[in-house]
């Protein structure tokens, strides 16, 4: 094929079959890059790969310069952008369905909170996003392709005295469901019966394991923050053959600038003083997503009102913080002291010179928080004979790595996702830091500290 150097800026995208050679192709994070090779046999230039926009304006110019003939080849789609951006839009919707249910808990005070047989909370939401997005995965993918690993089942909801609040679900699941058009996505034709919600909760039944592909949710980390009012999260990742590779934190109360926390705080003490807020003019929560060996984590406003999510609506890269002195870093760790030794924490802090007060966060924000570079650590030193479940920390830990930071157990190894639903082999405790030199500091520091703890 000839192209002079003026066709072929419109060549590239008709070949690629897309509007505009700027048009962001992969979630919003790469825009089309092109490496061009010169081949020997008959001195073209071959497009082989997509990159990244600085390097397509270095091709742009090479070609430019150089109106040879050229030899255009498709790229292969990128891998896992079909399922990352139906992951980043389910989330969206789980995230406005939270905002939604959140407000009223807190205005009818605790009663629609439910105790698991474990008596850890749930609530309407909790079953209402996995019910959610295990229906928008199915359909956007599949049926036959899905299979999901998720905190919650359907025992509490189904029993006879539990009618109201599954009546609550049903309803709340197909509000949400009828607005998908508004995310990118398909609404059902038809209201979904109660059977059908039942059966998209309970279609969550993979066990995951060391081989295929299965979904970790979480519909509600943190759901203590959830009816307190405060920080929870939606946590989606894929998992294929024991590695995450996908992963999405849906963070709605979460402003995209950390500024905005402060407001938030204030508005929820007073939250039920005051009407809803009817501004648009701040962000009040984001979703944060990666994808493994990109090299690359991203962040977008969640979307509100009547908006439609104009894909990638708005999403801006985020990194870790690159503070490597303890003494000026900010760690923060589980607000429950069930969940985490807040003593022994203290003490590690106070050994590796760290002078401020620690950041607790209800749920996976914590991750959120150091892939934006909002804190530097995040400890979590759970009583023994605790196991850490895999929904709790898959999508945060490839943020964080792509975002540049380090996610290990206290031995220095990285989280095994490969073994069902627990983190098995978990040493003493989960430590993400914003880069390698701060957590090498950390983790000698556990090592010192440890033996003469009590945990
Ligand atoms: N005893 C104990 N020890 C350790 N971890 C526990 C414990 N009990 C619960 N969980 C899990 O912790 C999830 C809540 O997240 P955090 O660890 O960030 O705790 S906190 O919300 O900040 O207090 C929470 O997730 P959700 O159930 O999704 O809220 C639990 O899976
Ligand atoms: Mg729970
Ligand atoms: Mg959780
Ligand atoms: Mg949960």
């Amino acid at each position: 094929m000839t192209l002079n150097s003026l066709s072929l800026a419109a060549k590239i995208p008709q070949i690629l079959g897309q509007r505009s050679a700027y048009t962001p192709n992969y979630v919003g994070k790469f825009f089309y890059f092109f490496s061009c090779s010169r081949t020997h046999q008959n001195s073209s230039l071959q497009i082989v790969s997509l990159s990244k926009l600085n390097q397509t304006q270095n091709f742009t110019s090479s070609i430019m310069e150089d109106p040879k003939r050229l030899s255009l080849s498709s790229p292969e789609p990128e891998k896992y952008s079909k399922e990352m951006e139906v992951a980043v839009r389910a989330v969206q919707m789980a995230c406005s369905l939270c905002q939604k249910i959140q407000d009223s808990v807190i205005s009818k005070a605790t009663s629609q909170v439910q105790a698991k047989d474990d008596n850890s909370p749930v609530t309407v939401a909790d079953w209402s996003v996995q019910a959610t997005v295990s229906w928008i995965l199915s359909e956007s993918l599949g049926n036959t392709n899905v299979s999901i690993l998720a905190e919650e089942d359907v025992q509490t909801l189904s029993k006879a005295d539990k009618s109201g609040l599954l009546e609550a679900v049903v309803q709340n699941v197909n509000e949400c469901l009828s607005e998908a058009p508004r995310f990118g996505l398909k609404a059902p034709q038809m209201f979904l019966t109660t059977a059908e919600v039942l059966e998209a909760i309970s279609h969550c039944n993979s066990t995951g394991g060391p081989t295929g592909r299965f979904w970790a949710l979480d519909p509600v980390d943190g759901t203590l923050g959830f009816v307190r009012g405060d920080q929870y999260a939606v946590a989606l990742a894929l998992i294929e053959d024991g590695e995450v590779v996908l992963g999405v934190l849906g963070c709605p109360n979460y402003p995209m600038r950390k500024e905005w926390l402060n407001y938030h705080h204030r508005y929820h003490r007073i939250i039920s003083k005051l009407t809803p807020p009817t501004s648009e003019s701040w962000d009040k929560g984001c979703v944060i997503y990666a994808k493994k060996g990109s090299g690359e984590a991203w962040m977008q406003p969640l979307i509100r009102g009547q908006k439609k999510l104009v894909w990638p609506n708005s999403a801006r890269p985020v990194q870790v913080s690159s503070i490597d002195n303890p003494a000026l870093a900010t760690f923060c760790e589980p607000v429950e002291k069930a969940n985490s030794s807040h003593s022994f924490t203290a003490g590690l802090a106070h050994s590796v010179g760290l002078r401020t007060q620690p950041l607790r966060v209800y749920s996976m924000v914590k991750y959120a928080a150091i892939a934006r570079g909002d804190a530097e650590i995040f400890m979590k030193f759970a009583r023994a004979g605790y196991k850490e479940k895999i929904w709790d920390h898959a999508a945060g830990v490839v943020i964080i790595e792509e975002a540049g930071g380090v996610v290990t157990d206290a031995g220095g190894r990285p989280l095994d996702f490969s073994k069902g639903m627990y983190l098995e082999g978990l040493d003493r405790g989960i430590i993400a830091c914003a880069g390698a030199k701060l957590h090498d500091k950390i983790i000698k520091a556990v090592d010192a500290s440890w033996n003469s703890s009590s945990l």
